[in-house]
């Protein structure tokens, strides 16, 4: 008889999103994201750091202060990363799992690339105008999203 407590596919690429998180430097906020195509082939991953050759430990992690002296100028979202990580040319119908929901940047590239489903852990900037605009845009481009429901299973790596 099968193994019974497999996890599903969406806690398997949730996870995975989860693990790529790990990966971050960001000290406030780590996103991890991961693309599926649709019979559930993993495409592409990626979490949020600074582009190639802007050194992590030179580029700044702030919040606040002059603009130029903030992450925000800088760090490519997870989102992103996944996109632009990803070295296919199809990723038409494809699901994107990210740990946070996308920005309204990130979402016009989501659109663009004929993903159609984001599956979201945390949703903490729901009352942004950037998050407001995303959604707006989803709804406008007929792409759904829905939270991730935890399937209540805790996995521990020893890494
Ligand atoms: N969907 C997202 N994906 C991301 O990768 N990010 C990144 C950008 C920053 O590195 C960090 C947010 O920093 P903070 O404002 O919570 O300190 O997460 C942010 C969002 C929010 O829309
Ligand atoms: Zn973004």
């Amino acid at each position: 008889m099968k193994r019974k407590d497999y996890i599903n596919w969406d806690a398997y690429f949730m996870g995975i999103a989860l693990l790529s998180a790990e990966r971050s430097k960001d000290p406030s906020t780590s996103v991890g994201a991961c693309i599926v195509s649709m019979d559930n082939k993993i495409l592409s991953v990626g979490y949020n750091g600074m582009p190639i050759g802007c050194s992590d430990d030179e580029f700044p992690w702030n919040r606040e202060g002059n603009p130029l002296d903030t992450k925000y100028f800088y760090v490519c979202h997870a989102e992103l990363n996944a996109i632009l990580n990803y070295s296919g040319t199809d990723m038409k119908g494809a699901k994107i799992y990210t740990t946070l929901f996308p920005c309204n940047e990130c979402t016009k590239a989501i659109i663009q690339k004929g993903i159609k489903e984001i599956i979201y852990m945390s949703d903490k900037y729901a009352e942004t105008d950037s998050i407001k605009a995303s959604k707006r845009m989803l709804d406008a481009a007929g792409i759904s999203y829905r939270q991730y429901v935890p399937v209540g299973k805790d996995i521990t790596l020893s890494l």
